[in-house]
């Protein structure tokens, strides 16, 4: 099946009794935890270091933060996974791990490598609304 302009579908997906495994702790990967805390039932992250907001989700008890480097076992449980580490071999590697065992996954690095985009994301009242540019300017979505 070939599609010349590749689009993304906008599905709204369950994931409040799912778990994420978050791979990597910096800026990126924090802006996307604090998105998904109200959507999503458990978040564990993954990193040898991290920024003081994760330790601080942490501490109050909204996110799991294990501060070691990734290993495969770290995804063994997990309904999705973010690739969110400055290694972009190691999240091509953490793809090909979780294509092998049928885990939903986004590899922050590298559009191809992403069963779903992350969206930009508006709420208000109860209305979501998720942004996507087809990979081609991220810029564009920020809300
Ligand atoms: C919406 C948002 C959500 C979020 O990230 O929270 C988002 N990117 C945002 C910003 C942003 N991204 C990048 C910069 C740096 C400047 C620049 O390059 O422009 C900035 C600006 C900034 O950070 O301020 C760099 C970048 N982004 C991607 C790659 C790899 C690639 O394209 O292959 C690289 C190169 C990395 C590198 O090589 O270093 C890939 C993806 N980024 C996506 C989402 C997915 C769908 C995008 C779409 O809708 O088209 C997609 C395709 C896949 C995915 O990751 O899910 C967020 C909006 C901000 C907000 O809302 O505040
Ligand atoms: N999609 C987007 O919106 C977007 C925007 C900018 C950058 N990026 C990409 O996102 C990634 C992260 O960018 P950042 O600015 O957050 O980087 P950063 O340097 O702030 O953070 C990198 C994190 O990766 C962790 N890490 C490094 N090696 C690790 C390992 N072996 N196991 C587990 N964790 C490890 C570090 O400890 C750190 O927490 C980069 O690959 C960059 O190309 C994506």
């Amino acid at each position: 099946m070939e599609h010349k302009e590749k689009k993304f579908f906008p599905l709204f997906v369950d994931f409040t009794q799912k778990r994420a495994v978050v791979i990597g702790g910096g800026k990126i990967a924090v802006r996307r935890i604090q998105t998904l805390l109200t959507f999503v039932g458990e978040i564990t992250v993954i990193a040898p270091a991290c920024t003081e907001s994760v330790k601080t989700l942490c501490q109050k008890g909204k996110i799991i933060y294990k501060q070691k480097k990734f290993e495969a076992e770290d995804i063994e449980n997990a309904d999705l996974v973010l690739a969110v580490t400055d290694n972009h071999a190691l999240n091509e590697e953490i793809y090909k791990i979780c294509k092998e065992n049928n885990i939903l996954v986004n590899v922050a690095s590298n559009q191809e490598k992403c069963d779903f985009h992350f969206p930009g994301i508006l709420e208000y009242e109860n209305v979501v609304i998720g942004f996507n540019g087809c990979g081609k300017d991220h810029k564009k979505v920020a809300v």
